[in-house]
């Protein structure tokens, strides 16, 4: 295994209820929750994963999707590896302010290259049977707005849930080797943030 990459810090963002704790306790403890509280600032749970044969630690952070929460969780954007933007299938308005939680993450994350930021795109509630966004729509929302990979997830059935996260870490992954095959190896890279950088406020 390269020495880089041991940590991974891949944040879930979306509205309130979409179901971010859900898809993070269903891929780390292979648990659903039908009556889970709204998580009130951040949470974050490891797990380690083997992906095209380098293993790694993958931070995932939870965090409170409604509005009231916000300067509780924006503090921890900052490190974010991947960003998972999660809406519910049957909920319009949390895909139309997918947008939005671009925004917010790019400017507390204090993103510089954001055309380049691995973003994931998970649309969740899969289960429900009264969809309002159409998988072309989301799909077209995704590709207009920077070519981002697109998961139609249930944490409650766990489908797609696994595959959504092993993809996040992929993308980070990916564009780790491109970054070094641009940087000759005698020099060193003063911009680079250290690989330990999850913060906290
Ligand atoms: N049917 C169905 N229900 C889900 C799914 N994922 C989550 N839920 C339910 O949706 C509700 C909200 O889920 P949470 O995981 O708490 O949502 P959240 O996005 O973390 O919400 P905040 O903490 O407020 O930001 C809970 O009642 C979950 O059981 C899913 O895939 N299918």
């Amino acid at each position: 295994m390269s020495s880089k990459s041991s940590l991974l810090k891949v944040i879930l963002l979306g509205d309130g209820g979409v179901g971010k704790s859900s898809l993070m306790n269903r891929y780390v403890t292979n648990k659903f929750d039908a009556h889970l509280f709204h998580t009130i600032g951040v949470e974050f749970l490891n797990k380690d994963l083997e992906v095209d044969g380098r293993t790694v630690t993958l931070q995932i952070w939870d965090t409170a999707g409604q509005e009231r929460f916000r300067s509780l969780r924006t503090p921890f954007y900052r490190g974010s590896d991947c960003c998972l933007l999660t809406f519910s299938v049957d909920d319009s308005q949390s895909f139309h302010n997918l947008v939005n939680w671009k925004k917010e993450f790019i400017y507390y994350a204090d993103v510089k290259e954001p055309e380049s930021f691995p973003f994931v795109v998970l649309g969740n509630k899969l289960d429900v049977s009264e969809r309002q966004v159409s998988s072309e729509e989301a799909q077209e929302w995704c590709m207009e707005s920077g070519g981002y990979p697109y998961f139609e997830t249930s944490a409650k059935d766990a489908t797609n849930v696994a595959v959504a996260f092993e993809e996040a870490v992929r993308r980070v992954l990916s564009l780790e080797d491109r970054h070094e095959h641009l940087i000759p190896t005698d020099t060193v890279n003063l911009h680079r943030k250290p690989r330990s950088a999850t913060q906290c406020c």
